[in-house]
Parts: C-alpha cells; sequence; structure tokens
C-alpha cells in the first residue's frame, strides 16, 4: 500500500497580506517557514511513502529554502489559479509513482497531528473517503447583507472541513478531471469533489489546533502558540544501582522498610531504587552522578535515608526552572516481592517529587536464577526519568 500526501501551496495569501511576509505559507512561524513545518508533519509521519508539494509558478526560490532535503520529498508541482486547479495539477503530477491512497492538506495547516493523519489513513483502509473535520460548536446564523440576522440554523449534524482529506487515488484523480472537463471550478475543497462523484465521504474527527492560517491575526497566533510549544524541551536520563545482600531481616526499597530475609549493604540505607532515580534525575539534567554529590567516603551520609539523595535530585530539577514529566523503574530481585509494595513507593516517590501514582512505573523481574539478582547476592534496579527544562536554560 503507497501513502502520498499531496500538500497543496500555491495559493496568494491575499487574507493574510498584512504578514508583509509575501504568500503566508512562507512566512516564519517559530522561526521557520509555516511550509516547513507542514511538510515536516507528513514526511515524518511513518505510513506517508511521498509528499509532494504545489507550488506558485513564481515561489521556486522560497519553496527551495522552505522544503530541505529529505528522500520522501519528489520534486515539486505547478499550481493552478484556483485551490482546485492546483490539486489537480499535483494529482496529475502524483500519477507517475502511482500511489494507492492520496492524503491531501492545505500548506497554511502546519499544526495537523500525527494522530489526525494515522486517523484519516485508517478510515481509507475501510471506505473510499475520509475528511478531517470538527464537529460545529457555536450557534449559526444567517443574516442579510445589512447585517441583520433572518434565520438561525440547527446545527445538529454540522461539520466544519479540515484537512487532511484522505482518497484512494485513482478515484479522487478520475473525480477531480472529469470536474474541471465539465467546467466545474468553485469546489473549495477535494471532499466536496468527491461528493460530486458519488462517493461517500467518512468524517473523522480532527483536533482543534489543527486551524488554517488564513489571516495576518492567524499568523501572529501560531507565531506564539509555536513559541510556547517551544519553550521546553524533553530531556531523559538513566540510572542503575545494585547492593549485595548481608545479614539482616529488613530491606529499604523505594522508601518502604520491608522485612526480608537479609539486609542490603550500603553507607546508606542501600535502598537501590531510590538510588537509580537519583541517577535518573541527574542524568537528565547532566549533573554528574549521586557519588559525587554524596560521597560514601563522606560519613555525614553513614546509614542516610536515600529520600534526602532524592529530594536533592528533585531541588535540582526545579532550580532549574524544570519539570518532572514521568520516571519508571525496573527492580532485579528473586525475593522479596514487589508488587504488595508498590502503592506505598509510588506515594513516597510521589510525594518526593511531586507526581501523581500514573506518573511513577515501578516493576519487578526475576532474572530466572540466573547471575548475582539469580543467586540472591543482592538486588538490583534501573530507572528512567523523563524532564521538561526551559529552552536555552544552562546550568
Ligand atoms: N490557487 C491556489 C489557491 C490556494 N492554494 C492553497 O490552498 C490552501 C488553502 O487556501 P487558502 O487558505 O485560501 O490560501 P490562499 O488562496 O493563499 O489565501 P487567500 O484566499 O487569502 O489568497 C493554501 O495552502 C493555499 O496555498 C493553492 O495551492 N493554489
Ligand atoms: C480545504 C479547506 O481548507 C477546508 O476547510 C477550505 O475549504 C479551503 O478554503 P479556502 O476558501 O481556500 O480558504
Amino acid at each position: 500500500m503507497r501513502i502520498a500526501a499531496l500538500i497543496v501551496a500555491a495559493g496568494r495569501g491575499t487574507r493574510a497580506a498584512a504578514s508583509g511576509s509575501g504568500p503566508k505559507q512562507y512566512a516564519p512561524i517559530g522561526g521557520r517557514p509555516v511550509l516547513a513545518h507542514t511538510i515536516e508533519a507528513f514526511v515524518g509521519h511513518p505510513e506517508i511513502d511521498e509528499v509532494k508539494v504545489v507550488i506558485h509558478q513564481d515561489d521556486g526560490d522560497l519553496y527551495a529554502a522552505a522544503a530541505g532535503n529529505t528522500p520522501k520529498l519528489s520534486p515539486p508541482a505547478i499550481g493552478g489559479a484556483t485551490r482546485q486547479a492546483s490539486v489537480l495539477n499535483g494529482l496529475q503530477a502524483l500519477a507517475a509513482s502511482s500511489p494507492d491512497l492520496v492524503l491531501i492538506h492545505d500548506a497554511a495547516r502546519p499544526f495537523v497531528s500525527a494522530a489526525t493523519i494515522s486517523k484519516v489513513i485508517e478510515a481509507l483502509k475501510n471506505g473510499p473517503t475520509a475528511l478531517a473535520a470538527l464537529p460545529v460548536t457555536d450557534t449559526l446564523k444567517r443574516a442579510s447583507d445589512s447585517g441583520i440576522v433572518r434565520d438561525t440554523i440547527p446545527r445538529a449534524g454540522l461539520w466544519r472541513a479540515q484537512t487532511p482529506q484522505g482518497f484512494h487515488f485513482a478515484p479522487i484523480l478520475d473525480a477531480h478531471r472529469k470536474a474541471a472537463e465539465q467546467g466545474l471550478d468553485q469546489f473549495t475543497d477535494d471532499a466536496a469533489i468527491a461528493e460530486w462523484g458519488g462517493a461517500d465521504v467518512a468524517i473523522v474527527e480532527d483536533t482543534t489546533g489543527n486551524i488554517k492560517l488564513t489571516t495576518a491575526e492567524d499568523l501572529e497566533l501560531a507565531n506564539r502558540q509555536m513559541a510556547s510549544q517551544n519553550a521546553w524541551e524533553p530531556h531523559t536520563g538513566t540510572g542503575f544501582d545494585v547492593h549485595r545482600f548481608t545479614d539482616g531481616d529488613h530491606v529499604w526499597l523505594g522508601g518502604v522498610k520491608i522485612p526480608h530475609t537479609h539486609k542490603l549493604e550500603g553507607h546508606s540505607d542501600a535502598d537501590v531504587i531510590l538510588h537509580a532515580l537519583t541517577d535518573a534525575l541527574l542524568g537528565a539534567l547532566g549533573d554528574g552522578d549521586i557519588g559525587q554529590h554524596f560521597p560514601p567516603s563522606d560519613p555525614k551520609w553513614k546509614g542516610a535515608a536515600s529520600r534526602l539523595f532524592l529530594e536533592d535530585a528533585a531541588r535540582r530539577v526545579r532550580d532549574r526552572g524544570g519539570r518532572i514529566v514521568n520516571v519508571d523503574i525496573t527492580v532485579l530481585a528473586e525475593a522479596p516481592r514487589i508488587g504488595p509494595h508498590r502503592p506505598a513507593m509510588q506515594a513516597l516517590i510521589g510525594d518526593v517529587l511531586g507526581l501523581t501514582a500514573d506518573r511513577i512505573g515501578i516493576k519487578a523481574t526475576t532474572t530466572e536464577g540466573m547471575g548475582f539478582t539469580g543467586r540472591r547476592e543482592g538486588i538490583a534496579a534501573m530507572a528512567s526519568a523523563s524532564v521538561l527544562l526551559p529552552c536555552g536554560a544552562s546550568v
């Protein structure tokens, strides 16, 4: 199944002309042309095999600067006087690579989500045509030319058509060609041409963010939205710790005291979960490791509760203006069983890190009798942490 995306970018953007940057699809949002964001959404989607953009004949240089180089992007097609004519030119150019399905999308919708693209493709596996759309949520009025309301229109069953709109390739090319041959050139979207051709068009509910940038105000809003999306960058850290067993009757794991046949040996309370987790947070910050901040040679930390180390790592995240998104831990041990203590561990870790239990994964596995954990010589733990840090923040 070969799937192509056709992005129409040949308009002149007259309604957004106040932006002063030429056609709106080349105006910068978040520091890059609108079209670059739109292309990226499709090129980056794993189910899309080819992306073709339809451009205005005068925009070759603007396009070259915006498009970048990626093997999925085939040479652009040249548009026509209307959106409908541009789509037809694009479909004819795509025919050379014979896609099975095509998703037609406005260059002016740079916020299209991967989820919407996937939903449209999924719908095409069961039907001829799929339209991304939003239910109408406002009360609708029809008014006279002088602005006097004449009618209130029931909104039940009304949808706002968005893009992408998905089609089986051969029938949509055929419908577009027939419409052009019959001089029908007023269609404002491709689903309308498919409807005219007799196809059933299935609605796929879109996300509200997939707006079409139409006016200069839309471009300003998009710029702000991009800036706020880019304000945080995700950082990931991993940690690993292991302690051997010695004589004793309990272990500390995840800040919880658990009765056991042995205890874990260590300078502090030897809590492998909290140590691995502390290292994961420090790793996400690129800020050394637990041994560097709390040296085992320092008598101050003898017998210390490992909660202190985790609190210190959480403070370091806060000091960097960061936010912990989630953490995930795997314990490697033949015994004790971790499951019964998971809620207590999540409560303690959640308290220190300010996270709800659904953001704290705690899992355990035996190593099936193999290796040092299998021989019950000790317990190991691995952890990962996701942290959002303000862009450009430095230590
Ligand atoms: N002759 C045209 C007209 C429009 N489009 C594309 O169709 C999409 C939706 O059209 P619209 O938002 O109306 O863009 P413009 O036609 O550029 O805007 P305006 O009507 O304000 O001039 C845009 O990505 C636009 O570039 C196109 O490829 N060819
Ligand atoms: C295709 C479209 O974006 C769906 O909402 C819309 O119909 C384009 O209309 P425009 O008049 O070209 O802005």
